[in-house]
């Protein structure tokens, strides 16, 4: 939260609540001269010169609070996007290079929803928090004192009620409401979840029980979701029938207390009106305190979800003082071990390998034998435990992370497709890429057909969905291939072609002058130009 709050300009949110505070003042002005003018004009003066002075204030305080409050709304608005902006590029900042090993155990859908759902609560901070905060000191503060001047009794009347209001009532009010705010910001991201992986894995649903189970899961959630609301529900209307009653009561007390003075003489029958309804307009000082200690849980719940996110700690990190790129390209993994965060046994025990400059290396072994994870030790998405990882020589940890990757060209099993062009994709391989290297690209990997299709500048749909799995998955190998790295990293590049295609595809890798390191279950399709290894056993 503190740092929610170091990313808003004060002197900015300072104007907001001296904005604030004047439009509450003039409201309160405003009633306080109406009652005086209409007591004024019921005691039929001889001439109206006598009111002038209030028509004066009527008029502008009227027309002066609707411009302060649109002022004060553009200040506030602004203060808010820019803090929003912070917060979005700070914690863009902090999850880049989490990806992508420190942020598998989190659900994509989750974390999606998470880091959406959370910055949008803490847009709250400044209109919701600060500002009502501001106001209600300012504004109160005013109100009580220039009450004082007419009558001390009322003002201490309306500054016990302005602290009941304010303070007493939405301190209670929030204590019952932290619980249900977390419980619905959490049920609220669990629906998400389920939701995006429901509709992502619809197809696996529906084949295994037609989505019962899932769509049950969902249900519980929904319901937790819907007694959360409700809970949240009933805290709003407590909070808004105090909201309505104790202004009622300023007022009473009010004219009680100041009718007493103008009845013994004391006090002008002008300020009995004036008095009475101004008390009623400054308790729009607290107006905005209400709805700020109930969201304060879940603003201050959500800043700590969000700074939580920031401060996982990333799986791999830069060297302080990185080594100059090697300039060979020969992998070799010497005696590495690796064990996942969790999990009790390495999925890579002491493996050496030795992926010479230029060669053609196929990983194969049964499913589970770590075959990607050899893969993602060579893309230093994780460090071994034990052993070390080189490319040209130099051990990958003294490498910056930046320079490391600029080497490398990956293609996972199921490459991620961006929603945009096919060019948009294939350019994330080589962004300088000419329209004819990148049909020719195509072609290499056998989907001239989509590219005659879809085109170029053809709409791949979101993630990807107006492609088949096995085109997505060419799309990331042309990608690869696209790029100037000297190493190849593919992850079962062939798994989703045809016997012919596989060949071409195969045939076309072992004559890249590039290191290639592929993994495949399908060690009969390679030639002799592979050097298989085979891994686990
Ligand atoms: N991110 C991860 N966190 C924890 N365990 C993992 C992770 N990735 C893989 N594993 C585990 O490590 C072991 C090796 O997995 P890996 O994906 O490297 O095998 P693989 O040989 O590539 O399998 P496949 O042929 O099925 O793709 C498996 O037991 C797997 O469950």
């Amino acid at each position: 939260m503190r740092e929610v709050l170091g990313l808003v300009r004060l002197p900015r949110a300072a104007l907001a609540v001296a904005l604030g505070s004047l439009t509450v003042l003039c409201g309160a002005a405003l009633l306080a001269t109406s009652g005086a003018l209409i007591t004024g004009a019921a005691q039929r003066p001889t001439t109206l010169l006598t009111l002038m002075p209030l028509i004066t204030g009527v008029r502008l305080f009227g027309v002066s609070r609707a411009a302060v409050r649109y002022a004060e709304r553009l200040v506030t608005h602004d203060v808010t996007l820019r803090m929003v902006a912070g917060v979005r590029a700070r914690l863009l900042e902090r999850l880049t290079p989490l990806a992508p090993a420190a942020l598998t155990g989190a659900r994509g859908g989750e974390l999606l929803s998470r880091v959406r759902a959370d910055v949008d609560e803490l847009q709250g901070v400044v209109a919701r928090l600060l500002v009502p905060a501001g106001v209600a000191v300012v504004a109160g503060g005013v109100a009580v004192t220039l009450t004082a001047l007419v009558s001390p009794a009322t003002a201490a009347v309306l500054a016990g009620l302005l602290l009941l209001l304010g303070v007493a009532v939405p301190a209670a009010a929030a204590r019952l409401g932290r619980r249900a705010a977390v419980a619905a910001a959490r049920a609220d991201s669990d629906v998400a979840a389920d939701t995006l992986d429901l509709v992502r894995g619809l197809a696996d649903h529906l084949s295994g029980d037609g989505g019962a189970t899932a769509l049950r899961g969902l249900d519980a959630h929904l319901a937790r979701q819907e007694d959360a609301e409700r809970a949240a529900a009933r805290l709003a209307a407590l909070t808004t029938a105090c909201r309505e009653g104790v202004p009622g009561l300023g007022l009473v007390a009010a004219l009680w207390l100041v009718g007493q003075d103008v009845a013994g003489g004391t006090t002008s029958p002008l300020l009995l009106a004036a008095c009475a309804l101004g008390v009623l307009g400054a308790f729009e000082a607290v107006g905005g305190l209400g709805a700020a200690w109930s969201t304060a849980g879940g603003i201050r719940a959500a800043a700590g979800r969000v700074r939580a996110l920031g401060e996982l700690p990333p799986a791999v990190t830069d060297p302080d003082s990185p080594l100059p790129l090697p300039p060979g390209s020969a992998l070799r993994l010497e005696g590495v071990t690796l064990t996942y965060p969790g999990s009790a046994r390495p999925a890579v025990a002491g493996l050496d390998l030795t992926v010479a400059d230029g060669a053609k290396v196929a990983l194969t072994g049964r499913s589970g034998a770590g075959k990607s994870s050899v893969l993602a030790l060579a893309l230093r998405s994780y460090d071994p435990d034990a052993g070390r990882v080189t490319l040209g020589g130099a051990d990958l940890r003294r490498l910056s992370l930046a320079g490391l990757r600029s080497r490398l060209a990956w293609a996972p099993q199921e490459p991620q497709v961006l929603a945009g062009s096919l060019a948009a994709n294939l350019r994330l391989g080589r962004p300088g890429a000419s329209d004819d290297e990148l049909a020719a690209a195509l072609d290499e990997v056998g989907l001239g057909t989509v590219l005659g299709s879809v085109g170029l500048d053809g709409w791949l749909g979101d993630a990807g969905e107006r492609l088949s799995a096995g085109e997505r998955a060419r799309v990331g190998l042309a990608r690869a291939l696209l790029s100037p790295a000297d190493v190849l990293l593919l992850d079962e590049p062939t798994a989703h072609l045809d016997p012919d295609l596989s060949a071409r595809v195969l045939a076309l890798l072992a004559g890249d002058r590039r290191t290639v390191l592929l993994v495949t279950h399908d060690a009969a399709a390679l030639d002799e130009r592979w050097r298989v290894v085979p891994l686990g056993g």
